[in-house]
């Protein structure tokens, strides 16, 4: 079976709940997931802080082990087949940089490789490419202490490509990265999934999800809350589209013309009216046909798609969103 077989996972983690001394308790960070991540697609996994998301890729990437449930990739246990697992996955986590300070970035993914048995023939061409693909090759014989933290970061990402993994998990892969080179990496993650990839991301970047999602999970206190398209997800929540209108002669008949509409209007500080309404269908034109018919003069239009933001942030507004 190819792809990523995430079933009733659960995980719960022990604590204490009043410092070391206080009572052991369990928290439940995944609470019966069940996600599909097929090859040659990137899939989203999105929730908000605590939602149980970082938990959930660690577990796929056999770092931590499931309380309950199984996850498989392509059809190997992550427990009972863990080296065969990792022999088809990698990880690249935003927040933490995963390379070695004391050694130079070509060592760095000469060691990674090695430790993911890339045949060596294979691996110096390969550490190459990598270093050409995150722009590192006039770096690539520095030591690590001595680069920026964005180029720790893009060595990072060298990293996770390594063994050419069938699957890769995208944990924050663009925290902190300058916009360049963040496009640069989601031009290469669309590029991989083209090719065949099967890719898990998390990012609170919600445009950038809303760019490379095939399809998204949402999650909330590791429940699943709702999946999709991001279109889906959008058409789903009824979010709305934002239309904004200047009017640069303000008067009493505009205020009267767009209220049957429910816009709201504001005076702006260069004696302009704003004049606002979210709507879920596209009414621009209605809107401003209005404005004119009253004597009013338009001084601009903008029209704001309905975006997955606005779609994350209702789901997490509804009841069930709320943790049990
Ligand atoms: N090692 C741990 N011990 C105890 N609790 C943990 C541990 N790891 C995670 N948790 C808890 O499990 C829940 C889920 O955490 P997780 O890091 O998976 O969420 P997340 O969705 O990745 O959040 P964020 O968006 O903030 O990164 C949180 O309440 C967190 O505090």
């Amino acid at each position: 079976m190819q792809g990523i077989a995430v079933r009733a996972l659960r995980k719960e983690f022990p604590v204490r709940d009043k410092g070391i001394f206080g009572p052991r308790t369990t928290k439940t960070a995944v609470d019966g997931l069940d996600l599909d991540i097929p090859p040659g697609r990137i899939t989203g996994l999105l929730g908000l802080n605590g939602a149980g998301k970082t938990t959930t890729i660690k577990t796929v990437a056999t770092l931590l082990r499931p309380t309950s449930g199984s996850v498989t990739v392509d059809g190997l246990g992550t427990v009972t087949d863990a080296r065969a697992v990792r022999r088809r996955i990698n990880l690249i986590a935003g927040g933490e940089r995963m390379v070695y300070t004391r050694m130079t970035g070509r060592e760095n993914l000469w060691y990674f490789g090695q430790l993911y048995d890339v045949p060596k023939a294979r691996l110096r061409a390969r550490t190459d490419e990598l270093l050409a693909l995150v722009g590192l090759t006039d770096a690539a014989d520095t030591m690590v202490e001595r680069y920026s933290r964005g180029m720790a970061q893009r060595l990072a990402i060298a990293r996770g490509l390594i063994n050419e993994p069938a699957y890769l998990l995208l944990d924050e892969p663009t925290l902190g990265l300058d916009a360049p080179i963040a496009r640069d990496l989601r031009r290469v993650v669309a590029d991989l999934a083209a090719a065949g990839t099967g890719v898990l991301l998390t990012s609170h970047y919600l445009a950038e999800v809303e760019e490379l999602c095939g399809h998204v999970y949402v999650i909330s206190a590791g429940r699943h809350l709702a999946e999709g398209s991001p279109a889906q997800l959008k058409a789903a929540t009824g979010s709305h589209r934002t239309v904004r209108i200047t009017v640069t002669n303000p008067g009493e008949a505009t205020d009267a013309a767009v209220a049957p509409f429910g816009a709201t209007t504001r005076l702006l500080a260069d004696g302009s009216q704003l004049v606002t309404l979210r709507h879920p269908d596209d009414i621009a034109g209605p809107l401003a046909a209005a404005i004119v018919g009253a004597g009013g003069s338009i001084g601009g239009l903008e029209i704001a798609e309905a975006s997955l933001e606005d779609a994350i942030l209702t789901l997490a507004d509804t009841p069930q969103a709320a943790p049990a």
